[in-house]
């Protein structure tokens, strides 16, 4: 059965979608940009958008019951790709802090993201015996 997950230490949906989708074996976040679910602020340094989008990912994740390790693949939309090393020593630091094993991940320059961040994180996440 298709469940809306809701939470409040990630930042409401800022259009027509909603944070997650737990499906039982699979879960699906929404892409998620750097707000602080908490004053509705963005860092502005890029290292900090980065963790604030994946803390941002795993409070939808661990709202559904499940850990970062749970997460199988991400997508990571960037607008610079000269940001590329310092998003990547912030997610490996993610990972490597939740024990967790890297999960599949592409990752695309685009143009320009909702309220200019620099960057956005979305997931897939497996539960259970799928993993
Ligand atoms: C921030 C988003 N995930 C959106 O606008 O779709």
């Amino acid at each position: 059965m298709k469940k809306m997950i809701e939470t409040t230490r990630a930042p409401g949906a800022i259009g027509p979608y909603v944070q997650g989708i737990d499906l039982g074996k699979m879960i699906f976040t929404s892409g998620q940009i750097p707000v602080n679910p908490q004053n509705g602020e963005i860092p502005a340094d890029v290292a900090d958008q980065a963790r604030m989008s994946l803390e941002n990912v795993k409070a939808i994740i661990t709202a559904a019951g499940l850990e970062v390790g749970s997460i199988v693949k991400t997508t990571v939309f960037i607008t610079d790709l000269n940001d590329f090393a310092t998003i990547n020593q912030v997610y490996q630091q993610f990972f490597d802090d939740h024990h967790a094993t890297y999960p599949t991940r592409s990752c695309v320059q685009v143009a320009r993201l909702p309220k200019d961040v620099k960057l956005e994180i979305e997931a897939i996440a497996v539960r259970g015996d799928s993993l």
